[in-house]
């Protein structure tokens, strides 16, 4: 059996993990994907079907990458990034929905630099998450044009499971449940996944506990929810909480957290933001979408963009978000 976790975390898995919990042991998990445009697991179980999608049919329409490859070593031009390295370069990115062909993306460029956590904001139905989707590879989306170069690679070229394994990681705005599979299971096989992909042994069940435990805490969750299936019954709150852990436990390099304050009460925003903070280092960067600024103040990415109608059309520093909670969009164009 085969288990592929997409991007966050996409993974092939080629057995489960000893049980920890009895859930676990008699999971039953139908062999079929789940899979929602705000799944925040495309999760597929199954005996010899290949990866469900492969991201791009327009490939031949996206720009050659032979200019951004060569920018992975340079230090910025602009300055501000000192020496530090390119980690994403998006260039004159367009796409569509795969279904009805209905352009969203008209043409987005972002460069996030390691050690820098950026955030766009943007009106409801501007194309955040759609970008953040397309970023991960969702099968919804169908690349028409532009180019992404991830750590140097071209990570349209790459299936989505390939750019978790590359260091990309995704919370999506709406987590889902996944019957059958509890957190530590789920976790175990992700995080044995990733350690395969390093050529490092895995770890098994007791050892894997040992390493989850005090990630627990970075999240203020009770161990209770180790053994619950993934994401059953959760409240909204402790959902966002489980993404969180799930970052901590795979770790990294380009963090994109879709709305991860939507739901959040005061003290639950104050301990995912501060998990969040914990995890940055120098070498990895978080791109956060989020339409207010008390995740903003917590989290306090350099940079603000704004999306408008598939385009980025400011970026600035934090103040931008100022402008923008006294005024709304109408202060910043
Ligand atoms: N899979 C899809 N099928 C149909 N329409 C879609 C799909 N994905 C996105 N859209 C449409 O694309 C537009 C952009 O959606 P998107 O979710 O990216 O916006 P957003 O800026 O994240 O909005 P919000 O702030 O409300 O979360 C919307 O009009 C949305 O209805």
């Amino acid at each position: 059996m085969a288990l592929n976790l997409l991007p966050y975390p996409p993974c092939t898995l080629s057995s489960p993990p000893q049980s920890y919990s009895s859930s676990s042991a008699t999971s039953s998990v139908p062999f079929t994907r789940y899979a929602s445009p705000s799944n925040s697991l495309l999760f597929t179980l199954t005996a010899t079907r290949p990866l469900p999608f492969r991201t791009n049919h327009a490939r031949r329409h996206l720009t050659p990458l032979s200019a951004s490859l060569s920018t992975f070593d340079s230090p910025s031009t602009s300055g501000s990034h000192g020496k530090k390295k390119l980690l994403l370069e998006v260039k004159d990115l367009t796409a569509v929905i795969a279904e009805s062909g209905k352009e969203i993306l008209k043409g987005v460029n972002l460069s996030v630099y390691e050690g820098e956590v950026h955030a766009v904001m943007g009106k409801n139905g501007s194309g955040k998450s759609t970008f953040a989707k397309v970023l991960v590879g969702h099968p919804d989306y169908e690349v028409t044009g532009g180019s992404v170069v991830f750590k140097g690679e071209n990570l349209l070229e790459m299936e989505a499971e390939e750019r978790s394994l590359a260091g990309l990681f995704m919370s999506f705005q709406s987590p889902i449940e996944i019957p059958g599979v509890s957190n530590i299971d789920f976790l175990n096989m992700a995080y044995n996944a990733r350690r395969r992909k390093l050529n490092l042994p895995e770890l098994g069940p007791i050892e894997f506990y040992a390493y989850i435990f005090p990630k627990l805490d970075l999240v203020n969750m009770k161990t209770d929810f180790l053994n619950r299936n993934v994401n059953e019954g959760f409240s909204g709150g402790e959902r966002k909480r489980n993404e969180i852990l799930q970052l901590a436990v795979l770790g990294a390099d380009l963090s994109i957290l879709d709305e991860i304050d939507s739901g959040l009460d005061v003290d639950a925003l104050r301990d995912v933001a501060k998990a969040v903070n914990s995890l940055l280092t120098t070498q990895n960067s978080v791109l956060m979408i989020t339409h207010y600024q008390r995740l903003i103040e917590f989290i306090k990415p350099a940079y603000i963009h704004i999306m408008e109608d598939g385009k980025i059309v400011k970026t600035g520093d934090i103040s931008i978000a100022k402008i923008l909670e006294k005024g709304g969009f109408k202060a910043i164009s």
